[in-house]
């Protein structure tokens, strides 16, 4: 793949890259006009690196109508963005947002002739406010952040809340259909997690994902809504868990200076607490699609799954009153209940949580943990980090889902609650007042992409393809890694 074309003054030696100085003198005297053609390398594990390779001939004009040529073809290519709006996290990850888009994502959009205009953001939920609200998004073809995972909802809260307003959709009513938005997003990875960016590109490398950018790929994404008594919330792209990766999630906020590590940390601290959260979750099983939790299959770039799924209708954003039948509902007590939109795969775990979720199939995989021994969910936590099946244990069930609601026990209503459950409510209330006390608490907290909502009652439904990010999905590896990168590969 080809991302751009320049002239080279052999005569003058201000090339860099010494290639045709390699050339016998008589050689280059003999075809003294040169010029280079930038393209896309593919190198190991699903990263991609800019090459140069340099051409000479012996008269001007031929070289000029070779570069002619080959900037009317990439001129042509209409999907590859010519102007984009960056936001950089100085902050994020290990607070190298601004040096990695400098040095290595900058010189790369400018060898490809895309005009940026570039805003450090000064606080958090800057770039949401600006994309909300002022940003003039007519003037662009994408938008561009440089950060983690949060740096990224950031920018999907931007552009989804101003579509919907821009289309007159009132986000709280948890029924209505959201419009699409129209603008490709692209994520430099610079944070701590990177789980979209690993899970669309197949590795958190900044220069691969300039590239997909400058390419011009483009990958739908579900979005899922959550809403609380008709109010809205918050939108999620990856994961929504309460319990475990809620309490982790709440514990690590307060380390944010231990880095990264930090999740390690309090994921270690949450395991040790061990603590279970009672509860209803009603869901609406997606029964027409194609694929299952369970599958071998992944989700893979050009996924069948996902075309095929996404065109069906989605039954749950219209007014036919009879969605409600075939809800499932399951009661009980929970180490984690949680909800994979996309396989939430990260360095911490490759397969991810859900490894054969879907990144654009219009539906959740719902997982439930039950309450067991602190034994038994180190196993089933320890299966993430390998290929062994994470839902094959008894105390695990997964569903694949349209839209579902939970309601932790103390929510649930007065009528549903018997004068000893009052009483243990009660308890339970002393108890979180109270935490030296070694029973559980009431509620825990939902861990929506890295960010605590505020209510444990919520009520989530899944968008079909409501956004498209700069990437094509993660490409199969071939089975000769060597034969696909033959030397000269253009
Ligand atoms: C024994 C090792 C087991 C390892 C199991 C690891 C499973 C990890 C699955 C990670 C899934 C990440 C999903 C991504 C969520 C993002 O939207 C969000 C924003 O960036 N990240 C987090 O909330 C950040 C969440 C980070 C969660 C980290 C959990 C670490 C668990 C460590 C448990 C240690 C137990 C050790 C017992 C000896
Ligand atoms: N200028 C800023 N100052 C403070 N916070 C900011 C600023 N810009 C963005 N933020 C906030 O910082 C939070 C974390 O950013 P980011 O996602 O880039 O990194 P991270 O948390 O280290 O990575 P990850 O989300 O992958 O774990 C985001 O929620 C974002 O809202
Ligand atoms: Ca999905």
């Amino acid at each position: 793949t080809i991302l751009a074309v320049r002239e080279l003054d052999v005569g003058g030696g201000t090339n860099d890259d010494g290639r045709w100085q390699k050339m016998p003198q008589k050689l280059t005297e003999a075809y003294p006009y040169a010029f280079t053609v930038s393209y896309v390398e593919r190198a190991r594990q699903h990263r991609w690196r800019c090459s140069d390779v340099t051409f000479h001939c012996s008269d001007g004009a031929l070289r000029q109508q070779w570069i002619q040529t080959i900037r009317e073809q990439l001129t042509a290519l209409t999907s590859r963005p010519k102007h984009l709006l960056v936001y950089i996290n100085p902050y994020g990850g290990k607070q190298q947002g601004e040096c990695i888009y400098e040095q290595k994502v900058a010189p790369l959009f400018a060898c490809a002739s895309i005009s940026t205009d570039v805003i450090v953001t000064e606080h958090a939920n800057h770039a949401r406010d600006h994309l909300k609200t002022e940003a003039e998004l007519k003037k662009y073809d994408g938008v561009v952040c440089v950060g983690g995972d949060g740096m990224f909802s950031e920018i999907v809260h931007g552009l989804v809340s101003r579509t919907q307003r821009d289309n007159g959709v009132d986000q709280n009513s948890p029924e209505e259909k959201l419009v699409p938005c129209s603008l490709r997003i692209g994520i430099i990875p610079a944070g701590s997690t990177d789980c979209i960016c690993y899970a669309t590109v197949g590795i958190n490398d900044p220069v691969t994902s300039a590239l997909h950018v400058i390419v011009g790929d483009s990958q739908p994404m579900d979005v899922c809504s959550v809403h609380h008594n008709n109010t809205f919330l918050r939108y999620s792209i990856s994961l929504l868990g309460y319990g475990f990766y809620g309490d982790v999630l709440a514990d690590s906020e307060r380390k944010r200076w231990m880095g990264p590590a930090r999740y390690d940390f309090s994921g270690f601290k949450t395991f040790l607490t061990h603590h279970h959260y009672e509860g209803a979750v009603s869901f609406l099983p997606a029964t027409d699609i194609l694929g299952t939790p369970r599958d071998k299959t992944r989700c893979r770039a050009g996924c069948f799954i996902c075309q095929h799924n996404g065109q069906l209708p989605n039954l749950c954003f219209c007014s036919i009153p009879e969605y409600e039948v075939g809800w499932g509902v399951v009661r009980g007590k929970f180490l984690a209940i949680n909800a994979a939109s996309m396989s939430c795969a990260c360095p911490r775990s490759p397969m991810g949580l859900s490894p054969a979720a879907h990144l654009a199939d219009g539906t959740t995989d719902l997982i439930l943990v039950r309450k067991c021994s602190r034994f038994n969910f180190l196993r089933h936590l320890l299966r993430h980090t390998s290929k062994d099946d994470q839902f094959d244990m008894t105390f695990v069930e997964v569903h694949r889902v349209r839209r579902f609601r939970f309601t932790p026990r103390h929510c649930q209503n007065d009528s549903e609650l018997d004068l000893r459950e009052n009483g243990k409510q009660l308890f339970s209330q002393i108890c979180r007042d109270h935490p030296a006390c070694s029973c559980s608490p009431a509620y825990s907290s939902w861990n929506c992409d890295g960010e605590i909502l505020p209510h444990a009652a919520i009520e989530v439904g899944v968008h079909c393809q409501l956004i498209k990010l700069f990437a094509r999905g993660i490409e199969e590896q071939p089975l000769f890694e060597d034969l696909a990168n033959p030397p000269c590969a253009l």
